[in-house]
């Protein structure tokens, strides 16, 4: 089949200008021949005419220029047309890029793009918002917000504003429901995730996958400040196993578990995000697997 590539690029993801992947994309797509359109997106964008300008021009492939918060509003306003999404990932984390294994050089990207291997691709709702890549409460949806709220983006501006609500961080309580047993947590973050990372290679959830059908869930509980780097570097290695249910809460620093389907009452509304952008907080959240919910072009 001949390919129709539309490339959708985010003019603000990252730190770099687009004007040098705007005329890789022309220079490699005029070589190659292939059929293809670049347009941007927009804060808010309209998806239903997106949709139908897709389905009028008869696309096969959408390829998502940008990071995380362009990948999950993309996907989520176009995955009912059952199109390819393809990712050149030009964004801060790039976090369901990187848990994907695709490249971060674009003619990387681009080549396994060309490849066309499709992978039904698992997401998930908290409550009624779509994530693709991971969600979380407390400490790492503050940072998310205070970088939302930042003028700049990139890597730099992500360590740094983690670093200070680090040093800011307080535990929040929270009740939490699943595969029927119930438990209280006094917890400093709680990780809902997909992709294994937050981005940039910051593995929280070592043994995600994201087509396994289900989600990691990461809880970091009330500990010594000082002791919670050193406990979250044995996540990141693998060092944790997955939790079992049956075992006291009380005894683990780090909860890690999977599961399809769980609620959190956040009795203090702690801070929430979706795919590393600040969202309004809830005193209820149900989260909930999407398994196969879209195609996704990966290695
Ligand atoms: N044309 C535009 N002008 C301004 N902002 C935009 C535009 N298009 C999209 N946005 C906003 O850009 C924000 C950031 O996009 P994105 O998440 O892709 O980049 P990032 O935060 O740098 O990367 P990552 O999420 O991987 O850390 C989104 O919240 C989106 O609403």
């Amino acid at each position: 089949m001949n390919r129709n590539f539309l490339f959708i690029v985010n003019p603000i993801s990252g730190t770099r200008t687009k004007g040098g992947l705007e005329s890789f994309i022309k220079t490699v797509c005029e070589e190659k021949k292939y059929v293809h359109t670049i347009i941007h997106t927009e804060p808010q964008m309209d998806m239903d005419s997106l949709s139908d300008y897709i389905l009028k021009s008869k696309f096969t492939d959408v390829i998502i220029c940008g990071g995380d918060g362009t990948v999950n509003m993309v996907i989520n306003g176009l995955r009912h047309l059952g199109i390819n999404f393809g990712i050149i990932p030009v964004g801060s984390g790039n976090g369901l890029s990187r848990g994907a294994g695709i490249p971060m050089k674009p003619r990387e990207a681009f080549q396994i793009i060309e490849k066309g291997n499709v992978q039904l691709t698992d997401a998930f709702f908290v409550n009624n918002h779509f994530s693709c890549m991971l969600s979380g409460i407390g400490l790492d949806a503050a940072v998310a917000q205070r970088f939302a709220n930042g003028t700049k983006r990139g890597l730099y501006n992500y360590t740094k504003q983690t670093l200070i609500q680090f040093f800011k961080a307080h535990p929040y309580q929270f009740e939490i429901e699943l595969e029927g047993f119930r438990f209280f947590s006094d917890a400093f973050f709680i990780s809902v995730a997909n992709s294994n990372q937050f981005g940039n290679n910051m593995t929280i959830a070592p043994l995600a996958s994201l087509t396994d059908g289900l989600l990691d869930i990461v809880i970091v509980q009330k500990m010594p400040k000082a002791g919670m780097p050193l406990a979250i570097l044995k996540q990141v290695r693998g060092n944790n196993k997955l939790f079992n249910l049956a075992e006291d809460v009380g005894k683990k620093n780090i909860i890690y578990l999977q599961t399809a389907s769980l609620k959190i009452i956040n009795h203090q509304l702690a801070p929430f995000h979706i795919d590393g952008d600040p969202v309004e907080t809830e005193s209820e959240l149900n989260i909930k697997i999407l398994p196969k919910a879209f195609k996704m072009l990966v290695p």
